[in-house]
């Protein structure tokens, strides 16, 4: 079982509070200078991954300090517990068995006392069955003819992960399978998505885990009446939805048939559920194959998290260095900053994964806790991203821990794109790491032959204090099986913090709240007479939208 521990009153707390003391006036340039091994005493390698985590504030004492903390609030029993199946997820009294649905080693993973590895595998041989036929063409539509488009329908945790994931692996996709995420419940989404479409080749995945969600089941009904107005018969639905979901009653009601259905379980947490069925426009798009060795990454990743030794560990590292930063610096943010065009939707897939899971003030007491909790979450892909926010990173007053992810080997070696791209991969985090003293703008600028009134003016404005942290994760490729691995590796890293900050990491109850408000004002949009039973500004603002209807 989870512990419930107070961080704070660990002994290695109070430790890295006395080791902040000394450290946080400490500038990274110095602790490079006084070791020419810290490179290699700060980064380790995961099969062809490279995570340095050597341009952080930290000594090999903090390093220690941090790993106590890990002891402390025992989170080797805290893997453990996750990996037996135990009900870790306890307000909603489930496992957390996202690890089962990657489980290539096939050893038996218990749930209530039942190995889940037969039901896994089962639904498994059901993707690969559908992703080949519908590949090579054998699934065919109402008309006959193959299917060319599939569109997803889901939200949340049933589209940020095979959206971000088909986008990643685009050099792997089925040239003649293409594949759209429609999501928002803006019905712009779905209109823009379906222009262009033939509903004679075009195949919608519906998917939810509850398959109750509004976004999701309104985009899927209007799916339905678009290609009802074209295929006329109801019969023909089964040919061109299919659902994914754990709620098989809701999935008939829709007309699905049941054979077409892809179920998935309730330990499986909608954020960590592309592992699960809902992966199943991944593999429709990549083929199986593909598929299979993103699972195989991710497996390797898992083995790597639950048996390495701590100081190895790298979601373990990763998650104390942001503990180090939102504890005890105060940074609020973490970026995450893709020098890979095919992970653009990275960041926003983990702004869910972390925020979702993390962002949380109860303690697994009930108690609000007195501390902080999950970081934002944000980025965009380098270099847009520096001719953009980087200003701020550099010489704005935040500290912003940021991670630079980046592939030695591109898919598209296009003249000199590639060495530019790593050029300033490498260059901003040394810049970030280094900065630029008064001195060295001074000694510039006269360089290029200004005043001395002039350098004295400008000079502070070119000052760059340096000492930003980042991590560098240098990847070899991004092919399927380091995108499963690096998508484990944050996956971990979020499970370290929450068993740390004692808090509970797989429920979501932050996001109930607009769900029930949005339905009690649908109500009200729906009838014309103006309404007085909210606040002042709610009601202006709803009658407002009501008289501009009009108007
Ligand atoms: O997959 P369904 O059930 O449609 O949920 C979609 C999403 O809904 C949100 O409210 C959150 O709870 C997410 O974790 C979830 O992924």
């Amino acid at each position: 079982m989870l512990n419930n521990i107070n961080p704070l009153q660990t002994q290695a707390w109070q430790k890295l509070q006395a080791h902040y003391e000394k450290m946080h006036g400490v500038h990274m340039k110095e602790l490079f200078a006084q070791d020419p091994m810290r490179f290699e005493a700060f980064s380790l390698e995961f099969n062809h991954i490279l995570v340095d985590y050597s341009k952080n504030i930290l000594t090999d004492e903090t390093r220690e300090l941090l790993l106590q903390l890990a002891e402390e609030t025992q989170v080797k029993a805290a893997i453990e517990s996750m990996f037996n199946g135990e009900k870790i997820n306890r307000r909603e009294d489930r496992a957390v068995l996202h690890v089962a649905l990657r489980n290539r080693s096939n050893a038996p993973m218990m749930v209530d006392g039942h190995d889940v590895m037969p039901e896994v595998n089962a639904v498994l041989d059901q993707v690969e069955a559908f992703s080949k036929e519908l590949i090579s063409g054998t699934w065919k539509g109402y008309t006959g003819k193959a299917i060319t488009d599939i569109v997803n329908i889901g939200i949340g945790g049933s589209d940020l992960g095979p959206y971000m994931v088909t986008e990643a692996l685009k050099p792997y996709q089925k040239p003649h399978i293409r594949v759209h995420f429609v999501s928002n419940v803006d019905g712009t989404h779905i209109a823009e998505t379906l222009k262009g479409l033939n509903a004679e080749t075009t195949l919608f995945m519906v998917a939810s885990k509850t398959f109750t969600t509004q976004e999701t089941m309104t985009n899927a009904e209007s799916a339905r009446d678009w290609f009802l107005a074209q295929a006329k018969e109801r019969e023909h639905i089964k040919k061109h939805f299919v659902a994914i979901s754990t709620n098989e009653k809701a999935v008939v009601a829709f007309g699905i048939d049941a054979k077409n259905m892809f179920k998935f379980w309730d330990w499986v947490g909608g954020r960590y559920s592309l592992w699960s069925s809902i992966g199943l426009s991944i593999a429709c798009s990549i083929g199986f194959e593909n598929y299979a060795k993103l699972l195989e990454g991710a497996h390797d990743m898992d083995v790597h998290f639950r048996t390495a030794d701590f100081k190895e560990n790298i979601p373990l590292l990763l998650a104390l260095i942001g503990i180090w930063y939102g504890n005890f610096f105060g940074a609020q943010s973490e970026a995450i900053l893709p020098y890979d065009q095919y992970l653009h939707r990275f960041p926003a897939y983990f702004q869910q994964g972390n925020m979702e899971s993390n962002g949380k003030e109860v303690d697994r007491n009930g108690q609000e806790v007195n501390y902080q909790t999950g970081p934002i979450i944000w980025g965009e892909p380098g270099t847009n991203g520096q001719h953009a926010f980087y200003q701020l990173i550099h010489q704005g007053t935040k500290m912003i821990p940021c991670d630079f992810l980046a592939p030695a080997i591109s898919h598209n070696p296009l003249s000199d794109h590639h060495p530019k791209l790593l050029a300033n991969f490498f260059a901003q985090t040394e810049a970030l790491m280094n900065g630029k003293t008064l001195e060295e703008v001074k000694t510039e600028l006269s360089a290029q032959g200004m005043s001395a009134e002039a350098i004295a003016e400008l000079a502070p404005y070119k000052v760059f204090k340096g000492n930003k942290p980042t991590n560098s994760i240098l990847y070899k490729k991004l092919d399927p099986y380091t995108l499963g691995a690096l998508i484990a590796m944050y996956e971990h890293k979020i499970f370290v913090q929450g068993v740390i900050w004692n808090i509970f990491s797989f429920d979501q109850w932050g996001v109930e709240l607009g769900k029930v408000l949005a339905q009690r004002v649908l109500k009200e949009l729906h009838d014309e007479a103006p309404v007085s039973t909210h606040d002042a500004s709610t009601n202006g603002l709803i009658n407002a939208y009501k008289k501009m209807r009009k108007a």
